[in-house]
């Protein structure tokens, strides 16, 4: 009889450059993310992300950030990057996340565990919801932790936890949460947009560690 084994999945986010994007594949990386808004440090534009996917094989996932786009720009990023799946960051409501022909995830901003349930019921067709932390006037990408417990024991919708996690806290954060996935960006940064390879390593061979001994 074989032991079961369930496996978090590790979304690296706000690559910028093909050798990080490479170095987090190797690392073992299920799904990377691009980050198409200007006003953030990790920005891509058309050519950057081209440059990143090329890294990027089969079986690994390529995510495309948007925060309040218009319909045009999700548009033009489709037709011209290999994505396989959106995320929504900003105030976006289900219509407009699923009009694009491609799976989505949703990204909320927690506050209280109410939050989580109606983001569930709110977002019928997200593949999953992604929490992160609360700042006022920051869209995302805070680099900071929120209150684990406000995330409820059961919940409708596979859960991404993202927000301020690193190779130190994330074995913690999935002892606690038992979440899908994990979604990290500056716990492995070595600048803004700059991944350190042996963060990204050190992320995931915790990440692997911790369910082997949890699950
Ligand atoms: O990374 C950004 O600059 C960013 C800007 C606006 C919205 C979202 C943004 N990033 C989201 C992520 O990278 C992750 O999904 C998540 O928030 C984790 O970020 P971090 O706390 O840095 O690990």
């Amino acid at each position: 009889m074989s032991a079961s084994y369930r496996r978090t999945r590790i979304k690296i986010c706000g690559l910028t450059r093909a050798e990080d994007a490479a170095a987090a594949v190797a690392a073992g990386a299920d799904a990377i993310g691009l980050v198409f808004y200007a006003p953030s440090p990790r920005a891509v534009d058309i050519a950057m992300a081209q440059a990143v996917v090329a890294a990027v094989p089969a079986f690994v996932t390529v995510t495309a950030l948007f925060v309040n786009p218009d319909a045009a720009e999700v548009q033009n990023v489709l037709d011209s990057v290999r994505i396989d799946l959106l995320q929504f960051h900003g105030d976006e409501e289900h219509d407009f996340c699923s009009q694009f022909n491609r799976p989505y995830i949703k990204a909320l901003r927690i506050r209280q565990a109410s939050d989580v349930v109606e983001a569930c019921l709110r977002f019928p067709g997200a593949l999953a919801i992604l929490l992160d932390s609360y700042k006022p006037g920051v869209p995302g990408g805070t680099g900071e932790t929120f209150d684990w417990a406000l995330v409820p024991d059961q919940q409708t919708k596979p859960i991404i936890l993202a927000g301020g996690l690193t190779p130190e806290n994330v074995g913690l954060a999935i002892r606690q949460v038992a979440p899908f996935a994990v979604d990290v960006s500056g716990g492995v940064e070595a600048a803004k947009g700059v991944k350190d390879h042996g963060k990204m390593t050190a992320f995931v061979n915790e990440v692997y560690c911790v369910d082997q001994q949890s699950f």
